[in-house]
């Protein structure tokens, strides 16, 4: 029997004026509903996790960061296959004395988890294994998909994380490996193929849910999630 996953990407209305547009027309039609799946963005202090989430929802590298304390929220809507999904990341603290109260926070319902290191710092990489620790601590379900991101590609002459011991590492642990630089331009690809990986996963995965809930209950529904023939984003992973 097919269980339903929890916390699938939760439902919005797509405006903004949300109940009061409804009265006016009163067509469902107008009222879409925005699936918001929740990516938390996890690793040590000063690895580059906001500068990743900015580049990724502003497009561009800020000037100067801060530690960040407690969580930054950024949020982007993507279009995928026709459905607009608004991303919703997490930019976690590194620190320990600016996370400690907000852990909970951090995995409670989390749809896909991306783990960052420093290729320019051994530290930051051989710390993953306590962050990959800290999150099965907080039982987020197998089928949550997990990324490893090795930033700062830019500071070539620096790099101390070699991408084949990066890559059996993300093998180990069943992920996939993202080398990327927040701060280069040219690189800013590469910066919003992971999101829109994890999107396209949280999409197709929901979309094989119900499937299988049709399979399950032995009649033919219409699919919630059209696949269109002209899509606008095809799956970058
Ligand atoms: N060269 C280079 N520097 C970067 C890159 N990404 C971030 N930085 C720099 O690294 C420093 C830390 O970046 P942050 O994004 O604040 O790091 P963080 O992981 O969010 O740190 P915490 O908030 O303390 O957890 C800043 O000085 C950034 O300018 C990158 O891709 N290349």
């Amino acid at each position: 029997m097919a269980q339903p996953i929890l916390g699938h990407g939760s439902l919005q209305p797509a405006s903004s004026a949300g109940l009061a547009s409804l009265e006016l027309d009163s067509s469902l039609d107008q009222y879409v509903q925005i699936r918001i799946f929740k990516i938390i963005v996890i690793g040590d202090s000063n690895v580059g996790k906001t500068c990743l989430t900015f580049r990724f929802c502003g497009g561009t590298f800020p000037d100067k960061t801060e530690a960040t304390i407690g969580v930054d929220f950024r949020e982007k809507t993507v279009e995928i296959e026709g459905e607009k999904i608004k991303v919703q990341v997490w930019d976690t603290a590194g620190q320990e004395r600016f996370r400690k109260s907000m852990v909970e926070h951090y995995y409670r319902n989390v749809h896909a988890v991306v783990f960052v290191y420093d290729v320019t710092k051994m530290t930051s990489f051989t710390n993953l294994k306590m962050w990959i620790q800290e999150c099965n601590g907080h039982a987020v379900p197998p089928l949550v998909p997990k990324v490893l991101v090795g930033n700062k590609c830019d500071l070539r002459e620096q790099i101390q994380v070699p991408s084949n011991l990066a890559l059996k590492f993300a093998d180990a642990h069943n992920m996939l490996l993202f080398e990327t630089s927040a701060k280069d331009p040219k690189e800013s690809q590469n910066v919003e193929s992971i999101f829109m990986c994890l999107a396209c996963r949280l999409k197709a995965q929901k979309s094989l849910l119900y499937r299988d809930a049709e399979r399950q209950q032995g009649k033919v529904q219409k699919l919630e999630f059209p696949q269109e023939a002209n899509s606008k984003t095809s799956c970058p992973c």
